[in-house]
């Protein structure tokens, strides 16, 4: 078993990594990532030496990075959920502390994850909860990475308000399963139910499903951002009338100056296009 563990994740990182190995044993291997790509170069050669369960040690982005370089090689995945939000830790269920995650990757029992896929000028990008373009990625790509260490997902919060003063909510196009395109201000393509922490966004849905729901945010401005802000710690975000939530396999999107964000990392420009990833994921689950 490799165990992949990004060192600029999250706050308090390398106590929890010892741990968590402690109760891993001798059979675990770590490896620290440099920046970043290096998970995914990490597990996919990993993968290619026959390892049967590769961990990844960090938050979202650490986790669809490893889960990238796993795909269709047969190896598991496992979390050490050691990021800022972690949603797909929440999103599975699965401990958040160090020993209790541990045990679960131990454990060894799994589902079947089924990620997401951009298709992008540049290539191809896999998520593992959701993409998202409009506000909230301007907010993920300017959020400064000291901000976040010292504040964690506070840090998110306070750049949203600054964001807000000088976003100018540039309209994006999005076609849903191949059907008419239509305008938004936002857009969340999401396989799990939560968003930025425990915040419910899109009931019912999970990221053992194919599909994804979308998250369509219409006429949005600063008063129905802040509006938006206030409803979603309330888990309230999906009965505002200016949002409108919808399942689909696979949507296009594209938008002048539109910013994306892949599993709270900077994303691939626009325009692209995301569907199903052709294989899914054996996943440690407790
Ligand atoms: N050694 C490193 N130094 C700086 N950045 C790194 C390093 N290794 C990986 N990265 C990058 O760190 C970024 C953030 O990682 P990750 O998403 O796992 O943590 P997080 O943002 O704290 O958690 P979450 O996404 O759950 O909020 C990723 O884009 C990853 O590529």
């Amino acid at each position: 078993m490799l165990v992949i563990f990004n060192p600029a994740a999250g706050s308090r990182r390398r106590r929890r990594l010892a741990r968590a190995m402690a109760v891993l044993g001798e059979g675990a291997v770590l490896a620290e990532t440099a920046g970043p790509g290096d998970a995914r170069r990490l597990s996919e050669r990993a993968a290619r030496e026959g390892h049967d369960c590769v961990v990844a040690a960090g938050g979202d982005g650490t986790i669809a990075e490893v889960a990238a370089g796993l795909q269709g090689s047969g190896a598991a995945l496992g979390i050490l959920p050691f990021g800022t939000a972690n949603v797909l830790a929440l999103e599975l269920g699965l401990p958040l502390t160090a020993e209790g995650a541990a045990e679960v990757i131990k454990a060894g029992r799994e589902a079947m994850l089924r990620p997401g896929i951009a298709w992008h000028a540049g290539g191809e990008r896999l998520f593992v909860q959701m993409l998202g373009a409009g506000l909230d990625a301007a907010v993920v790509q300017a959020v400064p990475p000291g901000l976040k260490r010292a504040l964690g997902k506070g840090a998110y919060v306070w750049q949203t308000l600054r964001e807000l003063a000088r976003h100018r909510f540039p309209p994006l196009r999005f076609s849903a399963d191949g059907g008419a395109w239509e305008e938004a201000s936002g857009l969340i393509v999401t396989k799990g139910r939560l968003y930025a922490g425990r915040h419910l966004v899109a009931p019912g849905a999970s990221p053992l499903e194919p599909g994804f729901t979308l998250v369509v945010q219409r006429r949005v401005g600063i008063g129905r951002a802040l509006l938006a802000g206030a409803a979603l710690p309330l888990n309230a975000l999906h009965r505002l009338p200016f949002i409108e939530l919808r399942r689909c396999a696979a949507v296009e999107i594209e938008g002048q100056g539109v910013l994306t964000q892949c599993d709270g990392d900077r994303g691939p420009a626009l325009p692209l296009r995301i569907e199903e990833a052709s294989h899914p994921l054996r996943v440690r689950l407790g």
